[in-house]
């Protein structure tokens, strides 16, 4: 489990600690950064000789990265930085810097790393333009330089992760004691990630509300039969889903659930005959009142927004076990939202941004983490909100809210969403608890995604993602073995 702490979260960790006034985590994040900036170093040719750039802003980011630079600057690294605000230059990391040869500048020669000391948790806002030239001018006569971040890339908001652009796109970004929310929410931007040890209580960042589940912890939860389960004791999961015309997303949300987990897939919907087709275990009829017993229901993908469709979401919402609800089943519960009212079994609601915004008549918004807290709250549902970095929030637990980095964007396909829908269904229909089989899902979802685009990556359809479901389970479960 990672957590993601706010700056207010982190500032009251850091003044725990009784070390900041003395300049012991600035010494001991310095150290982490300048270790960071010499191993990446000693990888690509070496250290002695090389030339780092530091664009110092005018808060204590600056001055880490001012100690920093002293550091390499010990180590025969050629060091040279420009001061945005030379008045308000941290007095104590500029001497440091003097000291051991490195050299203030007005503008930057040709550079191996290309350190962003500009603003940390401290800063708001896009890249000043004083900020911007710098960096526009160091990128255009060193473009392969290696670009380091500082805590952040400046420009980057701490705690929403919006790209304010302009802003800074790190290779690296080296951040000290926790990882910031920005880390997960914008992990593209950051790169690399290094958390220094800056010591820290080990309870520091047990109040953070966003999380995320290790591999190893989804390997060890993903459900596999037993010697006495058989079909049903798994968990029967029933899909209504896609349509006569357009069956594809009955078939990938119907492939994806077969190959989540061991229970039974029933099917109920217009495009039975093609289900069977393609999928010959899955049990297929025509409509939900048909269907046999299911321990939870997934409603929508491609089943269109007609009175057949609306008809068959009633039935659905008015069984007593849990139900995902997604795509189309999204946009007529955003019609009809008293279908939600009677329901004690819980429901799992999976809106990309757009269905999001319908759901609750708003955009998600700059701040995704509260969007979905609220979304959730609101209708009594969990709510899992799609993306790069997929959210997930539960009604009765303000306190958390799961996030999974999917670690490559091969997953931005059409019909990928289904294959979510059928993971996570099936998942829900085995007992999980509706965040768990909600964050499994969609970390197996990415998984498969990756694996499907090989390396070094190409495109992929969704019917290769869902291929890929059986290997992506195998190394979330050989992850934590
Ligand atoms: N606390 C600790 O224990 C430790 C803290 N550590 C380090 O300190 C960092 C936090 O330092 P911080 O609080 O001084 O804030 P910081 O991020 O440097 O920037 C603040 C100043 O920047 C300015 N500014 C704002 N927006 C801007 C923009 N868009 N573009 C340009 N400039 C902008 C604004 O000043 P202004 O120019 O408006 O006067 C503002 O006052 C943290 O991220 C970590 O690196 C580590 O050493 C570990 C121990
Ligand atoms: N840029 C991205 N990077 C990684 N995953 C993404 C990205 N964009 C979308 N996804 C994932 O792909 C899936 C897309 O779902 P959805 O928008 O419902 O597609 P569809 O309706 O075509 O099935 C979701 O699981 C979402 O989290
Ligand atoms: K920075």
């Amino acid at each position: 489990m990672s957590r993601y702490p706010t700056v207010a979260q982190i500032r009251a960790a850091e003044a725990a600690t009784g070390l900041l006034a003395n300049g012991v985590l600035m010494g001991r994040a310095a150290h982490g950064l300048a270790s960071a900036i010499l191993n990446h170093l000693r990888d690509t040719g070496g250290v002695y000789g090389r030339r780092a750039g530091l664009v110092v802003g005018s808060g204590d980011n600056g001055g880490d990265a001012l100690y920093a630079g002293a550091l390499l600057a010990r180590r025969g690294v050629a060091v040279s930085a420009v001061l945005l605000d030379p008045a308000k230059a941290h007095p104590g990391g500029l001497a440091a810097l003097r000291r051991t040869g490195g050299r203030v500048v007005v503008e930057f020669g040709e550079l191996d790393v290309l350190v962003d000391g500009i603003v940390g948790i401290g800063g708001s806002g896009p890249l000043r333009p004083a900020a911007a030239a710098v960096l526009g001018a160091a990128r255009a006569l060193s473009p392969s330089a290696t670009v380091v971040a500082v805590d952040l890339p400046s420009g980057v908001d701490a705690d929403t992760g919006v790209v304010n652009e302009p802003a800074v796109r790190a290779d690296l970004t080296v951040t000290f004691g926790l990882p910031r929310r920005a880390h997960v929410l914008a992990a593209p931007q950051c790169g690399r990630l290094v958390v220094v040890d800056i010591g820290l209580d080990p309870g520091a960042g047990r109040d953070a509300v966003l999380q995320s589940l290790s591999d190893a912890q989804v390997g060890a939860a993903w459900p596999v039969p037993g010697p006495f389960d058989d079909k049903y004791r798994q968990g029967v999961v029933g899909i209504v889903a896609g349509s006569a015309v357009y069956p594809g997303a009955a078939l990938l949300c119907t492939g994806a659930a077969i190959a989540a987990t061991s229970g039974m897939t029933r099917y109920a919907g217009p495009a039975a005959a093609a289900v069977v087709d393609h999928h010959p275990e899955v049990v297929a009829v025509g409509e939900p009142e048909e269907a046999g017993r299911v321990q939870a229901w997934i409603v929508g993908p491609g089943f269109g927004t007609d009175v057949d469709a609306r008809a068959r979401l009633r039935t659905v919402l008015a069984a007593d076990v849990p139900v995902l609800v997604d795509a189309d089943g999204i946009t007529l519960l955003a019609q009809n939202p008293d279908l939600l009212a009677p329901r004690s079994a819980p429901t799992l609601l999976t809106p990309h941004a757009g269905e999001f915004a319908r759901l609750t008549g708003a955009e998600v918004g700059a701040d995704r983490v509260e969007a979905v807290r609220a979304c959730a709250a609101d209708l009594g549902a969990t709510v899992l909100l799609k993306g790069r970095a997929t959210l997930i929030a539960g009604p009765d637990d303000p306190d958390t809210v799961l996030v999974n980095e999917a670690g490559s964007s091969w997953a931005a396909t059409a019909g990928s969403g289904d294959a979510l829908s059928g993971i996570v269904g099936a998942l829900l229909a085995t007992g999980l608890p509706p965040a768990l089989a909600a964050a499994m899902g969609a970390r197996a979802h990415s998984v498969a995604a990756h694996i499907a685009a090989g390396r070094p990556g190409a495109p992929i359809g969704a019917s290769a993602l869902v291929a890929a479901i059986s290997d992506a389970i195998r190394v979330l479960r050989a992850s934590g073995a």
